[in-house]
């Protein structure tokens, strides 16, 4: 029996999934899985490749035989793609919107499946995703699904990127969001739902550190 502990995080995009997992870990001084990243190397990949987004079969081979490292200095986490740091490339708007096109594909998924399940080790694991608690970690000993109304997610986004220097639209950045939220709860594989056993943090109204004292709390009671 598995008893690796993992902690799994799901929700739509924005929510403040990647905020609340990187702090979950460096407290717990768990491993973190960012399964988007995953998604978002392989959209990219395939471009490279000039593999249509529509090709299942090709998608599916290609994610089989990733060339990918997550290599951890310091704070910050370097994603190696076939030996060049693609870490700004997968980080565009462009690039979460191929990611989403991508996971609808039942053979995708099944190819990136256990490269994502490896990494749970001794150590424990905090996983940041869509279908952590659901498909990926059923077992898990701990699920939270963290939602926002798409307003306040597309607020915190269009800050994040004024933040660094880029111009932001609110209008079109809420489209985006709701585009894309539309295709992750709609798919018909691994749809974005909270597992059955899941606790929903609704953060709409809740500062971060709100968001990590709250599942801290409740993380100390299951594990
Ligand atoms: N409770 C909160 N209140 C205000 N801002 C927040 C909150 N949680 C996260 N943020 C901010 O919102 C932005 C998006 O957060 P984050 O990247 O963690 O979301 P995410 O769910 O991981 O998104 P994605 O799935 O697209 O990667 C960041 O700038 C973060 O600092
Ligand atoms: N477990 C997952 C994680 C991600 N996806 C898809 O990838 C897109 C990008 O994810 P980010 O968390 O990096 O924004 C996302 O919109 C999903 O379509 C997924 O399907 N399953």
């Amino acid at each position: 029996m598995n008893k690796n502990i993992v902690i799994t995080v799901d929700g739509p995009s924005g929510a403040g999934k990647g905020t609340l997992c990187h702090a979950l870990a460096e407290k717990l001084k768990f491993d973190f899985l960012d399964s988007g990243a995953i998604y978002r190397i392989l959209a990219l990949a395939a471009k490279k490749s000039g593999i249509d987004f529509t090709n299942e079969t090709k998608l599916a081979e290609l994610g089989r035989n990733l060339d990918v490292q997550f290599i951890t200095s310091n704070t910050e986490i370097h994603v190696i793609l076939d030996g060049e740091n693609v870490g700004d490339q997968i980080r565009t708007a462009e690039a979460g919107q191929n990611a989403s096109k991508i996971a609808i594909y039942p053979l995708v998924r099944e190819a990136l499946l256990q490269r994502q399940r490896n990494f749970s080790t001794p150590k424990g694991l905090v996983a940041d995703g869509r279908d952590m608690g659901t498909i990926v970690f059923p077992d898990a000993q701990v699920k939270l699904f963290l939602d926002a109304s798409a307003e306040e997610r597309t607020k915190r986004r269009v800050k994040q990127l004024q933040e660094k220097g880029f111009n932001a639209n609110f209008d079109e950045i809420l489209a985006e969001i709701k585009e894309r939220d539309f295709r992750d709860r709609n798919r018909e594989i691994a749809p974005l739902v909270p597992a059955k056993d899941a606790l929903v943090l609704d953060s709409t109204s809740l500062s971060i550190d709100e968001v990590i004292q709250q599942a801290l709390s409740y993380v100390a009671k299951h594990i």
